[in-house]
């Protein structure tokens, strides 16, 4: 038997080490850069935010599918460790472009602070995109599979605990540069002209990278190097194909079944080949229903936008998966899981995903309830069928206003009836009628004519400060801003003379009176869902998987993501169901629904260990004992020279 002893700590490689600092960096830099991507769109490139929304979710499902290259590059030509540096170096020149592309002072001729030139800073960081795109997807897959690769045997446990540990380092990245690079675009800066600081705030992310590539590097010399077996996946597609043709030429009744439809490639691929693929195939057929987890889970962004309500900002609330990440893999890791495993329930792999599922379609459910909550904080909207009239009186005394022969409507002075608006729920808005007999100009806003009226205008939370003025006259006044809830200012015509004090304050809509602890649950249950789902995934893709191809499985984990992503666009693009609560509670059931098919699914899957099913069909191949102990003796002379190149220390027992 063969065993190699790697230098270790702790019962883990030391390599293992570069792995998880590298992942850390790469993760800040990719969070770092999204974290600031759509507000570049929208304040410097000035798109919609529909634009910037789309182009957005397309970048976030191309860096999710792009691992399918990576991983056939891996795993059939330059093999793991030569493909990260390569797509890493992609990726670090695709952050520079990016960074590059935000430097408004290169097209910025007129010195006016803003680009001149908007085709140049498109294409630039569009040519940036592409490139991240290739190389965060391309490596993602390596470097889990790669981190795999290190551990002997006998570290099955240190294994598990690798993926863990490798998820905490990916929360713990995302969770330092989400809150670290909109505080570097808040910053002013620039050669000509001062302006919000996006060179910095995507030039730090590009630092990161590099740094990454550094220290992966750095860790050359104590990694387990497997080599690609040729090009694998060119033989993986011809094996299919012949198989399906084969099984297609002999569809006659009058042939003996097989067992496997793989099994119609017998006459011409290898058998280690076929069982490979099997394995493969089995795993990727159990992959087909987890898109929609993603896809409950990419929309958590869209629950965030009730947000407001904790008073802090949708790009701050995307720290508080991280953070919970970070709490509960160690509690799910070293808690939960030993104390179920105690219990003697067998918490599989494949149950552990089921209940992750099943945990994020209760977070949609809790935000359908808290939804509702809000919804009764909100006033009765026009049906399609009926309309809304405001009307405001700026006379002196009260009014009756007939509207229909029948319908009488009493308005005090200064009084408003009946009101529509329908708005963002997380902001507030106000409007100003000017019952004063001259144009007002009122703070940040433009001049209102006599008995005219402003349009509703957002505004802050908070206390906030107008100023109302006419020519040499002004009065100044404040007010409190509840979140989500519209004001009709009412100004009156003595408004100068008394100091703003008559001014009527007509509240159209209440502020949100939901409290923001609702809205803990459904994070703390989308979050445990992660943790089961995808830490598990992680894991699961890597035991399941031939050794040459472990990188393959791990695209096509990585692309359940990407699939998620594409059912948002499709779905943002169908249009809503016209109550929030009830799309949250449809997709709950959706989800539940897949998690039924799923467990039935995975009821049927029997574990594999896939080096043992190698192993015994290379023995049926006829492959005695002593050939493969020749063939192994003949991997290892290779493996040692190879490892004597590399100085790792190395043992035969
Ligand atoms: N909390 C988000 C997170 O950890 N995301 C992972 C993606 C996991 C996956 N399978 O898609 C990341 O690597 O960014």
């Amino acid at each position: 038997m063969l065993v190699y002893l790697t230098a270790e700590c702790c019962g883990y490689p030391i390599s293992i080490f570069f792995i998880v600092v590298n992942e850390f960096c790469e993760r800040f830099s990719y969070y770092g850069m999204r974290a600031v991507l759509v507000l570049y769109f929208r304040y410097f490139l000035l798109w919609d935010d529909d634009l910037a929304t789309s182009i957005y979710h397309a970048f976030v499902a191309l860096c999710y599918l792009t691992p399918i290259l990576g991983a056939i590059i891996a795993d059939s030509w330059l093999g793991k460790f030569k493909t990260i540096i390569y797509l890493s170096i992609v990726y670090a020149i695709g952050q520079v472009t990016m960074a590059i592309s935000t430097i408004h002072d290169i097209t910025d001729a007129n010195r006016d602070g803003t680009p001149d030139n908007f085709t140049f800073h498109i294409a630039l960081s569009m040519l940036g995109l592409i490139l991240i795109a290739l190389g965060t997807g391309g490596i993602k897959p390596c470097v889990a599979a790669f981190g795999g690769d290190q551990f002997q045997e006998h570290q099955s446990r240190q294994l598990n605990t690798f993926f863990s540990v490798f998820y905490l380092c990916i929360n713990a990245g995302s969770l330092l540069s989400t809150l670290i690079t909109p505080v570097l675009r808040a910053q002013e800066c620039g050669i000509h002209t001062q302006q919000q600081c996006y060179p910095l705030a995507f030039g730090v992310p590009a630092v990161l990278m590099v740094i990454s590539l550094v220290v992966f590097i750095a860790g050359s010399g104590m990694y387990v190097k497997t080599d690609p077996e040729g090009n694998i996946m060119w033989s993986v597609c011809k094996c299919i194909g012949f198989a399906i043709k084969n099984r297609f030429r002999h569809r006659s009744s009058s042939y003996p079944k097989r067992e496997h439809w793989m099994d119609w490639a017998n006459e011409k691929y290898d058998k280690l080949l076929i069982a490979q693929i099997k394995m493969v195939l089995k795993v990727l057929f159990l992959y087909i229903p987890l898109p929609m987890f993603w896809t409950l889970f990419d929309q958590k962004v869209s629950i965030c936008h009730f947000s407001g309500l904790l008073g802090g900002l949708p790009d701050q609330m995307q720290t508080v998966n991280p953070i919970l990440i970070l709490t509960l893999v160690p509690i799910m890791d070293r808690l939960i899981f030993p104390l179920i495993q105690k219990c003697g329930l067998n918490f599989s792999p494949l149950k552990r995903m089921t209940v992750g599922m099943l945990f994020a379609a209760m977070a949609f459910v809790s935000a359908a309830l808290v939804q509702i909550e809000i919804d009764k904080t909100l006033p009765n909207f026009p049906s399609s069928s009926e309309s809304q009239l405001k009307v405001v009186n700026t006379y002196s005394t009260t009014l009756n206003v007939t509207i229909s022969p029948n319908e009488h409507l009493l308005i005090e002075s200064f009084g408003v009836q009946l009101h529509t608006s329908k708005h963002t729920y997380s902001t507030i808005s106000c409007m100003f009628v000017n019952g004063y007999t001259a144009d007002l100009n009122i703070t940040n806003l433009d001049s209102i004519e006599p008995s005219a009226t402003t349009n509703y205008t957002l505004v802050n939370q908070g206390k906030r400060d107008f100023v109302l003025r006419h020519g040499e006259q002004w009065c100044e006044f404040s007010r409190k801003f509840g979140f989500g809830a519209s004001y009709t200012f009412l100004i009156p015509s003595t408004v100068f003379s008394d100091d703003c004090e008559s001014i009527t304050e007509v509240e159209d809509m209440k502020p949100n009176s939901v409290h923001m602890a609702l809205q803990i649950p459904q994070y703390f249950l989308i979050t445990t869902g992660e943790v089961m789902f995808s830490v598990t995934g992680l894991q699961f893709s890597y035991s399941q998987a031939p050794k040459n191809m472990k990188s393959v499985l791990q695209a096509g984990w990585l692309c359940t993501n990407a699939v998620g992503n594409i059912i948002v666009l499709i779905v943002a693009e169908l249009g809503k169901l016209p109550k929030q609560w009830a799309e949250y509670l449809l997709f709950a059931s959706l989800l539940v629904a897949v998690s039924i098919i799923f467990s039935i699914m995975a009821y049927f899957y029997t574990y594999i260990d896939p080096a043992e099913i190698e192993a015994q069909v290379r023995k049926e191949q006829g492959l005695e004992p002593e050939e493969m102990e020749k063939e192994t003796l003949e991997m290892e002379e290779k493996d040692e020279d190879q490892k004597n190149e590399q100085g790792v220390k190395q043992t035969k027992i």
